[in-house]
């Protein structure tokens, strides 16, 4: 049993490109509280996590010292940086970590501020008789093929969810995925069920969304009113 048994490995090295603007999204405020400190603080949050590990842009570095400015927290590990990818990210997040690996890891998305602690909770309850778990939503709207703007074909949602973070993996089968994975997908699940881990889905919330638009930020703004 590792001394850390749970640990949260919070993404933060993306550039926000669909965000746009001067800072990258996870850095701008949010009702005075940048997205990233809010998603480190929500883990810090929980005796049930141990470690929380960033990982930032190797530009990031005087970004980041002022977002987690005075959080002394101890189980916050210094940030490491990340890669091309998210999936660069992810696995060089755990590499920082597997000398002294925890027991089970929870990916998450600095860009998701609104994670609960109800959610986490769940995905941590899960891994005590999963392998892995996800938080995600069934998708609830008619799904459309669309080329050149217009509607081609309805696609069927029946069994179609839409995965959030964390995602969550006992730590060692999680990083031989990660090392044995040669492209970039798109979340964490992806690379476990590549490596043939089954992966259990938790309820995730629509307030558990990605900041990736100013329309998200706007109407991550109103939630917090
Ligand atoms: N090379 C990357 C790319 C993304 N992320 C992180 O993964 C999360 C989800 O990615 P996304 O929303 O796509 O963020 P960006 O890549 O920054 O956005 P964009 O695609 O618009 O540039 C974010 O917290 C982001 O910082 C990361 O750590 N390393
Ligand atoms: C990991 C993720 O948030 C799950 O929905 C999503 O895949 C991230 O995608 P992005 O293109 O890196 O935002």
């Amino acid at each position: 049993m590792s001394q850390a048994p749970n640990a949260a490995l919070i993404v933060a090295a993306g550039r926000g490109t669909r965000f746009g603007g001067e800072i990258p999204k996870q850095y701008v405020p949010l009702r005075g509280i940048c997205a990233f400190r809010r998603s480190v603080e929500r883990f810090l949050g929980m005796e049930a996590i141990h470690l929380v590990q960033p990982v930032i842009h190797a530009d990031d570095r005087a970004l980041f010292a002022e977002a987690m400015a005075g959080l002394d927290d101890p189980r916050l590990l210094p940030a490491v940086t990340g890669g091309a990818t998210r999936s660069d990210s992810v696995r060089k997040g755990l590499q920082a970590m597997a000398d002294d690996p925890p027991d089970c890891v929870l990916v998450h998305d600095a860009a998701r501020p609104l994670v609960t602690e109800r959610i986490i909770g769940d995905v941590l309850k899960a891994l005590e008789r999963s392998k892995a778990a996800f938080a995600a939503l069934p998708v609830v709207d008619a799904l459309w093929r669309v080329e050149d703007g217009m509607a081609s074909e309805p696609v069927s949602r029946t069994g179609l969810w839409r995965a959030q973070t964390p995602q969550g993996f006992h730590f060692g089968p999680l990083l031989q995925a990660h090392l044995a994975n040669t492209g970039d997908a798109a979340d964490d699940v992806e690379i476990a069920r590549a490596a043939g881990m089954s992966v259990r889905v938790v309820e995730g919330s629509t307030e558990n969304f990605k900041i990736t638009t100013p329309q998200d930020l706007a109407r991550a703004e109103r939630l917090l009113e």
